[in-house]
């Protein structure tokens, strides 16, 4: 969707609606004819649900709004379907529909996907690479440790707390007066029985739940989760952290994380474009030059959420695009978040993309010195690496140019686990009144 003349992103199906025909005289009972009419190869007719908002602009079509349960009449072309809702019919674009499976409830209908996401945290294979990564665990119990005095009587809730390994920490660094360790995977089960092997029956509950059903004697004084996902929010656990931050954590209570923020900056990634997309030029001397669209779509549509971006590829110095506020960010502030960002190139090189990071605070209790958790470029690397978003077309950059724009994180409206992320740009040479180039993009991550 990238237009090089202006920096809007619009959407256009592939067949215009004018053709279509107006089969709004079609009675649900004679759905049969339309069905021999149109017969839309591999779709079989049935209930499907709306994906995000559509609001009609032709009096054929049928507004409706996400989450909306239809039934598809007539996939009359691959854009545009015609469907029934309460009696009312209408074209909608097919691509806000999303099938719902015949067996109820299962999990591709289900918005949090929470059989496959607790599903993923029941094996070791997760709580090893979190356990095994220093940085971020080390992190963690650094906290524990410079506010041990301050933790004494307190409650403390750790939220999704895996295998406990932060609720140990509590327990053996501190003399807090209850620990309650809620784990909503199967997981639970270990880490009960590793409370007992480490005799901290007495301070550490182990809670098999989801912290959004939780049911505590009283609130907390202290929230701590590892909730940061790929480019901070994937994965969305921080809505239930703020749900239990509402719920459970006393007036004043400390949030640890108590801070967090995205970075990002424009970078080069040679090595990436040639073996994705130039590889095509002439791989065996032969002229594959025509399959390039295809690489670029099949490989640079999403971000590379494992990149590992080395600071010699850096074009300018990074910038913070959002910070959140633990204590004060609401859970409808996730649904869009934008930032706005200014980079001065600083060598000449090839524009190829931004690679973004985050970086998390803990408050110390008694206000001494805060300590960071920065999972960046700059420091050592951790298990989320960096995340690279690439654009088509790489762009020659100089000393001196500038690249501005902006970045909207988009929640998913149906998959709640997910959002996507449109990125804005334009370069301007440092001499030059007028961008010499512009873009933008919008990358799913991952629905
Ligand atoms: N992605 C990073 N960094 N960490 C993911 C960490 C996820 C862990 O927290 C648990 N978890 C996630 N959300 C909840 C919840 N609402 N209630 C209870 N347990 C939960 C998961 O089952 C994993 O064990």
């Amino acid at each position: 969707h990238e237009n090089q003349d202006d920096n809007q992103c619009e959407y256009s199906p592939g067949e215009s609606y004018e053709q279509l025909p107006d089969i709004a005289c079609l009675e649900i009972s004679s759905t049969m004819d339309c069905m021999a009419q149109y017969p839309y190869e591999d779709y079989t007719y049935g209930e499907f649900v709306i994906m995000s908002d559509f609001v009609a602009t032709e009096e054929t079509q049928l507004s409706l709004s996400c989450g909306d349960r239809v039934v598809l009449l007539c996939a009359v072309t691959s854009d545009w379907w015609w469907v029934e809702h309460n009696g009312n019919c209408g074209y909608v674009p097919a691509s806000h529909l999303h099938r719902v499976s015949d067996e109820e409830d299962t999990e591709d209908d289900d918005p949090w996907q929470d059989e496959e996401y607790y599903g993923s945290y029941k094996t070791l294979k997760l709580h090893l690479e979190m356990l095994s990564d220093q940085p971020r665990t080390q992190t963690y119990r650094n906290v524990i440790l410079q506010n041990s005095a301050a933790l004494k009587g307190k409650r403390i809730l750790d939220l999704g707390c895996g295998t406990g390994i932060i609720s140990f920490f509590c327990a053996q660094m501190a003399q807090p007066e209850v620990v309650y360790a809620v784990e909503a995977s199967d997981i639970a089960e270990q880490t009960s029985r590793l409370v007992k092997e480490n005799a901290f029956s007495g301070i550490i509950k182990v809670i098999r739940q989801k912290a959004e059903d939780l049911k505590l004697p009283s609130k907390v004084d202290v929230l701590v989760s590892e909730w940061m996902g790929t480019c901070l929010v994937f994965e969305f656990m921080l809505e239930s952290v703020l749900q239990v931050r509402d719920l459970w954590l006393e007036e004043g209570g400390i949030m640890w994380p108590s801070t967090a923020s995205i970075h990002m900056v424009p970078c080069s990634a040679e090595k990436e474009y040639a073996t994705k997309v130039l590889f095509w030029d002439s791989p065996y001397g032969l002229d594959f030059r025509m399959l390039k669209p295809m690489a670029v779509q099949e490989f640079l549509s999403k971000p590379s959420p494992d990149y590992v971006l080395n600071t010699d590829d850096c074009l300018s110095e990074p910038c913070v695009l959002m910070n959140l506020n633990m204590k004060t960010l609401k859970i409808e502030e996730l649904e869009k978040m934008s930032g706005p960002f200014t980079f001065h190139v600083k060598r000449d090189g090839m524009f190829h993309g931004f690679t973004t990071w985050f970086s998390v605070e803990f408050q110390n209790i008694d206000n001494k010195e805060h300590v960071e958790l920065n999972t960046g470029p700059f420091n050592p690397l951790t298990h989320w690496k960096h995340t690279l978003f690439m654009l088509d077309e790489p762009i020659q950059t100089h000393r001196g140019d500038r690249i501005e724009g902006s970045v909207i994180f988009h929640r998913n409206p149906f998959w709640r686990r997910h959002l996507s992320v449109t990125l804005n740009w334009s370069v301007t040479e440092e001499s030059a009144t007028t961008a010499h180039s512009v873009g933008c993009k919008v990358f799913p991550i991952w629905r």
